[in-house]
């Protein structure tokens, strides 16, 4: 794409050069005419433009100056032109910048079409930039149809706003919708926000958005199908976790903490999901993992915000974040480390002593997390065939130090990651991939 756009400059450059030596040439034709000591000078500039005949007396300077006029306008649009190619030019190195919100190509390279996405969202309001063409915005008849009138049979989630339908749209294309019904002012601001959020970013492990739709009672927002389902239905549901060996578990955890460093740290501002729970991790068929529910995710300046509303599941949400509203990227991270809980023992975030008494899994469970001969009892019975003693101990004490009550102990989401790489096998995705 460089060399196509350098030689495109050269080309423009050359082009210019060309036009000026025609504006000498033909003012040397006049100005010979006219000053007969100038012509030496003119003629050798005019060497290098062969096919500019030099004339005299009054008719070859009307010649001349009619020349020179459409020189002059010729100069000027080509160095219109090569003004336009530099913000071109310039536009395109600027979103090669892999710290913006706004660059959702950062995994994907493909800054053309987020340029062209971009100038297509200028044009229409309702078209939204993602990679790899434009978010629809869907008649509501079209996902009527692809629901098969949203029926009951095609629910295939239910969330805290509304129900998840299974669609299959146009060219058998497979997608899951969210319909929010009787849509509240809350309900209505994170929709927005899911929609806004979700069309600038990209990665492999954040849900992909396909599109929305709205009508007076209810909002819609169409996402890829995620055919396992959440990682909350695999550890909780009917199989309880039986389909998830210790390794696709630890790539589970992967792929999660990757979404969520894209987010941290190769988005500016960066984005602080708030809502990471084992329910908003989504399992594809091969059961790589997605980070999805973006309701409630805001995007964050270097310090951080103190005065968003308190908002997350219980269970997950951060001690600071409850009792002081601070709200970093270390908030993610503790959810983070829930789910990595979540993963090892296979325990509800919260479990339910009596009907009046709960008891959260980080209260459980650090006290045995901590003591090697105990861990290896309190792990999820379904993986103790298939996990490696030493590994489990590793993640026990990165699971620990994640949900620290103080947030400045609690790892950034890129050392999580580095030290989940190895635990993970190649063939399964277990190698460093380099975000730009
Ligand atoms: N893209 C998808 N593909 C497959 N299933 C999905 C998809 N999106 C959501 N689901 C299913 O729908 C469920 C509800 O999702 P939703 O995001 O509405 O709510 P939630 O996060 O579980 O709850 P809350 O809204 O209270 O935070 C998910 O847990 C999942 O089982």
């Amino acid at each position: 794409m460089r060399e196509l756009l350098l030689l495109h400059f050269q080309f423009l450059v050359l082009f210019k050069i060309y036009i000026t030596k025609f504006i000498i040439v033909s003012a040397s034709s006049s100005s010979s005419a006219s000053n007969p000591s100038l012509a030496p000078v003119y003629s050798s500039m005019a060497t290098f433009s062969p096919g500019i005949q030099m004339g005299s007396g009054e008719e070859n300077r009307f010649d001349a100056h009619k020349k020179l006029l459409i020189g002059l306008i010729i100069s000027f649009s080509s160095l219109g032109l090569i003004i336009l190619f530099c913000l071109g030019f310039w536009v395109y190195r600027k979103n090669q910048s892999p710290k913006s919100i706004n660059n959702s190509d950062s995994e994907s390279g493909n800054s053309f079409s987020l340029l062209m996405r971009r100038l297509g969202s200028i044009k229409t309001q309702r078209r939204t930039s993602i990679n790899k063409g434009y978010v629809q915005f869907f008649d509501i008849k079209t996902l009527e149809k692809a629901t098969g009138g949203f029926k009951d049979s095609s629910v295939i989630g239910q969330g805290g706003f509304g129900c998840v339908y299974k669609a299959s749209l146009d060219n058998n294309v497979k997608a899951a919708i969210k319909k929010i019904e009787n849509v509240s002012q809350e309900a209505k601001r994170e929709f927005q926000n899911e929609v806004d959020l979700l069309s600038k970013i990209q990665h492999p492990n954040v849900i992909s958005l396909l599109g929305s739709a709205s009508e007076i009672n209810s909002s819609f927002i169409v996402y890829e199908l995620m055919e396992k389902g959440s990682l909350d239905e695999q550890l909780h549901g009917p199989s309880r976790g039986s389909a998830l060996t210790w390794h696709m578990r630890m790539k589970i955890a992967l792929d999660t903490a990757r979404g969520l460093e894209y987010l941290h740290e190769h988005c500016r501002p960066p984005v602080i999901h708030r809502d990471l729970k084992s329910s908003n991790i989504l399992l594809d068929s091969s059961f790589n993992a997605k980070i999805s529910d973006f309701g409630l995710a805001v995007s964050l300046d270097e310090h951080g915000k103190t005065n968003i509303k308190l908002s997350g599941t219980l269970g997950y949400v951060a001690p600071e974040y409850l009792l002081d509203g601070k709200l970093t990227d270390k908030s993610d991270v503790y959810a983070f480390g829930v789910v990595l809980l979540e993963l090892l023992l296979g325990r509800r975030p919260v479990e339910k002593l009596t009907p009046a008494q709960c008891q959260s899994l980080v209260t459980w469970a650090m006290p045995q997390l901590t003591d090697r001969s105990k861990l290896p009892n309190i792990v999820d019975a379904v993986i103790k065939d298939t996990m490696d003693l030493k590994h489990l101990y590793q993640v026990a004490a990165m699971a620990v130090l994640c949900v620290q009550p103080e947030p400045s102990y609690r790892p950034l989401i890129t050392d999580v990651l580095h030290s989940l790489v190895p635990l993970v096998p190649v063939d399964l995705g277990g190698t460093l991939r380099l975000t730009r």
